[in-house]
């Protein structure tokens, strides 16, 4: 088998847990796998101690929904596998109701792009329970990193104030796919541009980059390597000027400067990769400005992350542009999100929609229940709080209460005809077609910026951020409080 060419064989629809499958067909055995159901996909908590997070990931969940199909390779799999005792694990009329299972299901999302907080319905998924179940996996593995790396780059973009940053990370991501998705991700939460050239044409992302060492050490000095750079690329010179000596590799780079203008060319910057970057940005700076390049661009990259990049602001580091690798692809500080997918609601036999929680001891792990959707409340522009209701709730009261799911004394009331509102999911596939028309990623990326400008800045800075009020509607409050009780055989 080729490793790395051809490995899905085109097909993802086994990309799941196995106990989807074996649910799938009990279910199926049991009648039920038909039965209408709702599943939400949502997280509990913001990663990073983040204040929002940044939806990323619904295209390719759109993708893997049109493409929901077992193919022939999947279902000769499925059948060849046995039990303990030697017989097919799976029944082959099973196998014939896959092979002829056609994706129905109504899916409504945030949008990619959209700041979002815990408890919120990110996907809500609505139809026959098995499709529903087989569906969970898949989803929150898209959704789950992409999402995670959107937030982190959103966290780095913030910080840099509107400076560029380049996302550099495919040498350190988590793999092939984990790359592609990261760097997508990246620009998703507002990176300029990615050095994964393979990302560029796949999704579109604008592909940018410098020089390594390696470049300076394959010559026999470094004056001689920006020289060669030049040539070849006299219209894109951002020499690295700390292989040796960081001083004199800006001198070295004036020089070029020099030498670039008698061609009527233009040095564009110099990259700093080591030591301490708001001394020697701020030496170059200087450097660099009575030389006469005052548009020659300060480049850093070393590990950085959101808080060195916050860190080298208020030392007023010289830097013009931000290059990013390891801490945003691998979502250095927290590896996963933790967004899970429930069932809220199950239609009974008499056709009757039944909300569903999942009781816990730990109350952050009790699900919210019902066919639920979110409304944000906006007020002269800037977003207030989401609410999160049944769809079949009359909200046309004077004032609303919500009402936080983990501590009922924090209430908020809201005057909705005094605010602008907007629900926050939209709807993706009517009965399994798409009637969603898909974004292009750099209209994501722009809504990004502008969807994170309505929020204030309390709940964007890094630390210790003002918790973004999110509440149950009054009577969905009520109504997953009484199921709980009911649970628990309170009453
Ligand atoms: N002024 C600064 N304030 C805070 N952090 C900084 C500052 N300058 C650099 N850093 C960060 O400090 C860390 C320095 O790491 P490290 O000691 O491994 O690098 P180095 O020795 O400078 O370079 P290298 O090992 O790549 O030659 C990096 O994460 C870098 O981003
Ligand atoms: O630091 P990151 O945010 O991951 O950015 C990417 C890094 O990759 C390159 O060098 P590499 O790390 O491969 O070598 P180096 O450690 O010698 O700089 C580049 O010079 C950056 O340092
Ligand atoms: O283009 C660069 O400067 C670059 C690319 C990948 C990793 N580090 C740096
Ligand atoms: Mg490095």
């Amino acid at each position: 088998m080729k490793i790395t060419r051809d490995l899905y064989q085109g097909s993802l629809a086994l990309l799941t847990d196995f106990y989807q499958l074996t649910m799938a067909y009990a279910y199926w055995k049991s009648g039920k796998s038909e039965q209408e159901a709702v599943f939400n996909l949502f997280f509990r908590k913001n990663p990073f101690q983040s204040g929002f997070t940044i939806a990323a990931g619904l295209d390719y969940v759109i993708d893997y929904c049109r493409n929901f199909k077992f193919d022939e390779n999947d279902l000769a799999y499925l059948s060849e596998m046995r039990k303990e005792d030697g017989e097919p694990t799976f029944d082959p009329a099973f196998i014939q109701y896959l092979k002829e299972l056609d994706f129905c299901c109504d899916i409504d999302a945030v949008e990619e792009g959209s700041v979002i907080f815990p408890n919120t319905p990110m996907i809500r998924v609505k139809g026959p329970l098995l499709q529903c179940q087989l569906l969970e996996t898949p989803m929150l593995n898209i959704m789950n990193f992409q999402t995670l790396v959107a937030t982190k780059a959103a966290r780095i973009t913030l910080e840099a104030k509107g400076d560029p940053v380049l996302e550099f990370g495919l040498r350190r991501a988590q793999g092939i796919d984990g790359a592609l998705a990261a760097s997508r991700a990246s620009y998703i939460g507002g990176c300029s541009s990615t050095s994964n050239v393979m990302a560029g044409k796949l999704f579109g992302i604008p592909v940018s980059g410098t020089h390594a060492h390696s470049w300076i050490m394959a010559f026999e000095s470094e004056m001689a390597a920006f020289e060669a750079y030049a040539d070849a690329f006299p219209d894109n010179c951002i020499f690295l000027v700390d292989t040796y000596d960081t001083i004199k590799g800006v001198q070295n780079a004036i020089r070029m400067g020099e030498l670039l203008k008698e061609k009527g060319k233009k040095l564009l910057g110099i990259r700093i990769d080591s030591g301490d970057l708001a001394y020697y940005s701020n030496v170059a700076r200087e450097m660099l400005d009575e030389a006469g390049f005052p548009d020659a661009k300060v480049v850093a990259s070393n590990d950085l992350d959101e808080h060195i990049l916050s860190s080298l602001k208020l030392q007023e580091a010289a830097i013009d542009i931000w290059g990013i690798g390891t801490k945003l692809v691998t979502a250095y500080d927290q590896p996963a999100l933790g967004a899970v997918y429930k069932m809220a609601a199950l239609k009974d036999h008499d056709g009757k929609w039944v909300p569903k929680v999942k009781v816990s001891q730990q109350s952050i792990k009790i699900n919210i229940p019902g066919y639920h959707n979110v409304k944000r409340f906006y007020k002269n522009g800037k977003a207030v709080s989401d609410m999160i209701y049944l769809e079949n709730t009359d909200l046309s009261a004077q004032e609303l209460t919500i009402i936080d799911p983990y501590d009922p004394t924090k209430r908020k009331k809201i005057s909705p005809d005094q605010l602008e509102s907007k629900d926050m999911l939209v709807p993706i596939f009517v009965k399994g077609e798409k009637v969603y028309t898909r974004p292009l990623l750099a209209d994501i990326r722009q809504k990004t910026l502008s969807n994170l400008e309505k929020f204030d800045k309390a709940h964007k800075r890094l630390i210790n951020p003002h918790i973004y009020p999110v509440g149950l509607e009054e009577s969905l409050y009520h109504l997953r409080t009484n199921l709980v009780l009911q649970a628990k055989n309170f009453n």
